[in-house]
């Protein structure tokens, strides 16, 4: 896994390696080095411009440029002012230095002629705002910001696009659409959430020193990405010695007479995520149009109130029917309701592995009061818990039912509020969004995102199956299920790939997520067990 660092640490890592006596200065021309490196390895590189800020970031980039001139690389830096006229000492010592070096140096520069110098560039080395940028970008940012994405040049972001903020990933003004981003000692949060996934292109980590390693980890990293070998032990391995039931078994609750869909889908997901047998508990009224669209699952017509939800005779048949499964997932289509409520906060008690997902998190928020960090003793059992909140049900859970969580980093806290509230391993929080977190007690594990295909209705409900199917089908310890639940979610997302390829970005339903399941899970076994063989990237 590669450690993921909020802003603010990354300067524990900066003082670290000066303990050790790497200075900033040294690192800034490291970082330039790498940048150049990226540079040339992009090759066809007719000419370079470098757009450089008046922080440390615009110092990489003079760097950079001062590198590629000695290379022989045809390079402009365009500057807002002239080297003498930088505040940072940093910067200015190594403007001055590429000045002095011969690059050609272009000074605040009227937009057409920005325009125009874009015109016969190739590469564009984005070094304007990194780390220390705030707010929405100024003038003349603002400006060349929008022509290097007008200009159809192939980009490098150095650090993180210029624009965009590396702690939330959003971007309040346009940021750089970029390429390759090379970012310095460390990945962090925004890079790989909201708008940070359309902005930073490839991402190239330069740990910049031998000590960057040990010293990240030292300053106690906000997430960690999954890289494919993490999943390699957390499902069993195939064998044919198996029946229906050792495949594990899913009993999925939810559904009304309102919602029929929801649980329908996570059961149908359930089972393609390769759980052997499947049940169905839904209110008595919706049965009948349930079983009749479905061929391999039983569905089980449970006492209903008036209102076309579980009804509190439910609540006993429920959890024992829990009792005789694998797992269990609850939530999808069920509503709030005095019969719903009761069923959640039974099954809570029961000792298998349990799901809760969509209107079962909500039945949460409401015993709560939206306060369910306030009431750990609620969710603390022995047997496993995965949550699955997106960001406006994650809100209600925790007091933020008017503000939700805008970005990953402030989903990853809200869910924290809850796992430590909670204290034991058994409790996961998969925070779910354009970029989705799986947060336990110890550690935060970042799924591969899935495409843009997945935000469509009902794709919520096929995760939670999946969920509950790899919690049927594996024996991982407690600690081990954030890792579990994100390769849920990046089979999910690989299902949503295929998905979109069938039927088109934009034409893919959940159904089609269903349906590409198994495939999906094959194809990433293989990346696994073949890792050279290339991929879906
Ligand atoms: N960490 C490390 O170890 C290493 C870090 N390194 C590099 O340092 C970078 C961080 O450098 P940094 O701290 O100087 O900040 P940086 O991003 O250049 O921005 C500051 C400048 O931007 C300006 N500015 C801010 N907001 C703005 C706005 N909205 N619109 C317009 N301007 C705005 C701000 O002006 P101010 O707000 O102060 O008026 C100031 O002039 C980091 O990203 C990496 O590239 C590497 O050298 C190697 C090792
Ligand atoms: N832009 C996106 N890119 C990648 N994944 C997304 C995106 N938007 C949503 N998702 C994923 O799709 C799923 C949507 O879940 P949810 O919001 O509960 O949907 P629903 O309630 O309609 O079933 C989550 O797994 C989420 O991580
Ligand atoms: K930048």
């Amino acid at each position: 896994m590669q450690p993921v660092l909020n802003v603010e640490d990354v300067k524990r890592v900066e003082a670290g390696l000066t303990e050790v006596g790497v200075s900033i200065s040294e690192l800034m021309h490291r970082a330039g080095s790498a940048v150049a490196s990226e540079v040339i390895r992009m090759g066809d590189l007719g000419s370079v411009a470098v757009f450089c800020g008046l922080g440390n970031n615009g110092g990489d980039g003079w760097v950079a440029a001062e590198t590629l001139h000695g290379k022989g690389v045809a390079v402009t830096v365009v500057s807002p002012v002239d080297p003498d006229d930088i505040q940072g000492d940093l910067a200015r010592v190594v403007a001055k230095s590429a000045q002095a070096a011969g690059v050609s140096i272009v000074v605040a520069p009227p937009r057409d002629k920005v325009v125009e110098l874009l015109s016969g560039t190739d590469v564009v080395v984005d070094a304007m705002l990194g780390t220390g940028f705030h707010g929405t970008p100024r003038a003349p940012f603002d400006i060349w910001i929008a022509c290097i994405n007008a200009s159809g040049a192939r980009v490098l972001s150095v650090d993180v696009p210029s624009g965009l903020s590396a702690q939330t990933g959003l971007a309040d003004g346009e940021c750089v659409i970029a390429d390759t981003t090379v970012t310095m000692l460390v990945l962090k949060p925004g890079l790989l959430s909201d708008s940070g996934r359309d902005a930073c292109g490839a991402i190239i980590v330069a740990p910049l020193a031998e000590q960057t390693e040990r010293l990240t980890i030292e300053a106690d990293p906000v997430a960690w990405r999954a890289d494919l070998d993490d999943y390699v032990d957390v499902l069993e391995p195939a064998s044919n010695a198996v029946d229906k039931f050792s495949r594990g078994s899913v009993l999925v609750v939810g559904g009304s007479t309102r919602f029929v869909g929801a649980p329908m889908m996570a059961a149908m997901a359930a089972a393609r995520a390769g759980a052997g047998y499947v049940t169905l508990a839904v209110p008595e009224p919706v049965a009948p149009i349930i079983q009749a669209r479905m061929m391999e699952i039983p569905v089980l017509a449970l006492p209903a109130g008036r209102d076309g939800t579980f009804s509190s005779e439910a609540i006993q048949l429920v959890a024992e029917l829990a009792e005789k499964r694998t797992a269990t997932l609850v939530g999808p289509g069920m509503r709030v309701s005095s019969g719903t409520v009761g069923v959640v906060s039974r099954l809570l008690e029961t000792k298998v592995p349990l799901v809760v997902d969509a209107d079962g998190l909500n039945c949460i928020s409401r015993l709560t009061s939206n306060r369910a960090d306030e009431f750990p003793e609620l969710l603390r059992r022995a047997a496993p818990l995965v949550l699955t909140p997106h960001r406006r049900e994650l809100g209600r859970l925790v007091g933020l039912e008017d503000t939700p969580p805008a970005s990953l980093t402030a989903a990853m806290e809200a869910a924290r509020r809850i796992v430590w509230a909670d204290g034991g391993s058994e409790l996961t929080v998969v925070a779910k969004g354009s970029a989705t977190a799986c947060v336990g007690v110890d550690v935060a594990v970042l799924p591969k995102p899935g495409p843009a295909a997945l935000a469509t209705a009902g794709s919520g409900d096929v995760l939670g199956g999946v969920i509950a199917a790899f919690l049927a089908r594996s024996n991982v310890d407690n600690e081990d299920i954030p890792v579990l639940c994100s390769l849920a979610c990046e089979v999910h997302g690989y299902a949503g790939s295929i998905a979109a390829e069938r039927f088109g970005s934009r034409g893919a339903m959940a159904r089609d997520i269903i349906d590409a399941l198994g495939l999906a899970e094959d194809a990433l076994e293989e990346q696994m067990a073949f890792p050279d063989s290339g991929g879906a990237e």
